[in-house]
């Protein structure tokens, strides 16, 4: 593949990594016409359409949503014209948390409570009950921002991130843990002789965190834990998940202005905020920093593993075909393959195969990686020995040829366009017709407002995440139809483009904020053949006009300029 001076690279910000609202319309209309799973298909549900629903997998998102009606942005909502938005907002905070409240009393569940004692986690709800759950969450933030009024709500909200730095210095000093677990509360005094803090720094980063229910001051100056504080104290992959986003998220997002001031493009993995924040501007992507400093290697995975057990992150989502997961069971029939590309210690294919007994399955990492992954990487041997660890970087050509699945979870969010590009391009020779590319990521909605408002909060949050460590970003629907359409379009070799990724359309299980995204691969022939066998002067086009072979076969000058230069790739 072709190198790319980086200057190239980014001059090409408007046509490899914009978004696809230049051809909005016509992409729309597209989706609808071809994607029967798809997002498009969400409005239909959203506004009743039962075929929808049963169709594009999303109900989960149709159904909560309709279960919980923004009230904002405009006037408020369906209430009636007597009734405040903030009376409306609290009332649906009562009837929704007395629901909430009935079904824990029901099941004999403890309630919801700061103390030290409480559960760290609501047990899992039914759906009807975790929708209420959310619609408190979402109101209640809501109401809390129409409490403050505007100006308000904009002059404080800005010092969130004061918040996050008290959190993450108590996380760096393992305060948590010095506090003793059975609720006895210690002085700050005794406090600060465990720690190197002063007594000042200590008492007012620990009653900063104090204002979320972070620790409690039964008496002033003796500090105790809450459940929060407990839970941080006990959970280490918390404490990973914390310190990732303290000290490396933190500091890079402070400095994503400084980068989009230098290269507004924002697209090279070493043009970041991180880079700015820890001197390696144009010097190495961060999983390359992360390489060279095993500790803070270690966060990070730590902190992924939080992440993945979070909620509406299980990969029990992806599994359960009644919920939306995705359904192998065909595949599993002819004992075909699935490459986990980037799979880390291949956890999504232990789970995938102690459910599908007859898959074959390869999960592809970098070599430190799968000479960590453990081993066997099942107890059980009827799991372990169809398991092939492989180390392959998905920067270079596919190795293993001819699977039925190539399965990319958490990967492409990582990466702006030009490197997802080039890991769907790297794909091709290995592929054969009909072989699946399968995408668990977020997808976002074209515009906000869609989602409950915690979903949408995190999902939005985890897009400038991306922007921040990786000049990556998640995607909509149309971004990854784009995606798929510019990895055989236009400028690619004529051998690359004897075939295309027939954009399949988008998936979401119910409770789940990733969604699944697939491609077919499919040979251009048998496509126009499927599509119009009598019409093969229809598809040479009008004298002047350009087919879609023709576009694909002919390298444009811009060709190239949606390729990652060699030595930016993450690895
Ligand atoms: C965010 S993690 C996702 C892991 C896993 N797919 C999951 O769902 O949790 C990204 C993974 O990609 C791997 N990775 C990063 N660069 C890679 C490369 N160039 N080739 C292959 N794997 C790579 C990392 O080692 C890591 O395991």
């Amino acid at each position: 593949m072709a190198k790319l001076k980086l200057s190239s690279l980014f001059s090409s910000s408007s046509s490899s990594s914009a978004p696809a609202s230049t051809a909005e319309g016509e992409t729309t209309k597209d989706i609808k016409k071809s994607s029967r799973r798809s997002f498009s298909a969400l409005s239909a549900s959203l506004l009743g359409s039962k075929d929808a629903e049963a169709t594009n997998g999303t109900s989960a998102a149709a159904s909560f949503k309709s279960a919980t009606p923004s009230v904002a942005p405009g006037p408020a909502a369906a209430a009636p014209a007597t009734t405040s938005e903030m009376i409306a907002l609290a009332q649906k905070i009562t009837k929704e948390t007395e629901k909430l409240e009935a079904y824990m009393k029901e099941h004999d569940l403890p309630m919801p409570s700061f103390d030290a004692d409480a559960p760290a986690d609501f047990p899992k709800l039914p759906d009807e009950i975790a929708q209420s759950r959310k619609a408190i969450i979402s109101a209640t933030k809501e109401l809390g921002l129409l409490a403050h009024g505007p100006r308000e709500s904009v002059r404080w909200g800005i010092w969130e991130f004061l918040d996050t730095l008290a959190l993450a210095a108590i996380n760096h000093y393992r305060i948590a843990k010095l506090v003793p677990l059975d609720g006895t509360p210690i002085s700050l005094a005794s406090l600060q002789a465990l720690t190197p803090l002063d007594p000042i720094n200590l008492a007012r980063l620990v009653r900063l965190a104090i204002t979320n229910k972070i620790f409690y001051e039964p008496t002033p100056g003796h500090i105790a834990h809450t459940a929060a504080s407990k839970v941080l104290a006990e959970d280490t992959d918390l404490q990973a998940w914390v310190g990732f986003n303290g000290e490396d998220i933190l500091p890079a997002s402070a400095h994503v202005l400084q980068a989009l001031q230098a290269h507004p493009e924002a697209t090279s993995l070493t043009r970041t905020g991180f880079q700015f924040a820890f001197n390696t501007v144009d010097k190495e992507p961060m999983f390359v920093t992360f390489g060279k400093d095993p500790n803070r290697a270690k966060r990070m995975g730590k902190a992924m593993v939080s992440l993945t057990g979070g909620e509406g992150y299980e990969p029990s989502y992806f599994l359960d075909v009644e919920k939306g997961g995705y359904d192998f069971s065909e595949i599993d029939a002819r004992g075909g393959t699935l490459v986990d590309v980037g799979g880390s210690h291949g956890f999504m294919c232990v789970a995938l195969a102690e459910k599908y007994r007859n898959m074959r399955f390869v999960v592809q990492d970098l070599q430190r990686t799968v000479d960590s992954a453990p081993k066997p990487i099942s107890a059980d041997p009827q799991v372990a020995e169809r398991i092939t660890l492989l180390a392959h970087d998905f920067f270079t050509e596919q190795v293993t040829k001819d699977a039925d699945v190539y399965f990319f979870r958490w990967i492409m969010h990582n990466y702006s366009t030009p490197y997802a590009l080039q890991i769907l391009r790297n794909l091709i020779p290995a592929l054969k017709p009909g072989a699946r590319i399968v995408i668990n990521d977020h997808c976002l909605y074209e515009g906000s407002g869609q989602e409950d408002l915690w979903d949408e909060k995190v999902m939005r949050r985890m897009d400038v995440v991306m922007l921040s460590l990786l000049n990556a970003q998640e995607r909509t629907e149309s971004e990854f139809r784009e995606l798929f359409a510019k990895a055989t379009g236009e400028g690619q070799q004529q051998q690359e483009v004897k075939g295309e990724f027939v954009f399949k359309g988008v998936t979401r299980p119910k409770g789940c904020r990733m969604s699944i995204v697939e491609a077919v691969w499919q040979l251009k022939e048998e496509k126009e053949e499927q599509r119009q066998p009598a019409a093969v002067t229809e598809v040479k086009g009008e004298e002047g006009e350009t087919t879609p072979a023709t576009v694909a076969a002919a390298p444009t000058a811009d060709t190239k300029e949606d390729e990652p230069k060699t030595e930016e790739k993450a690895e």
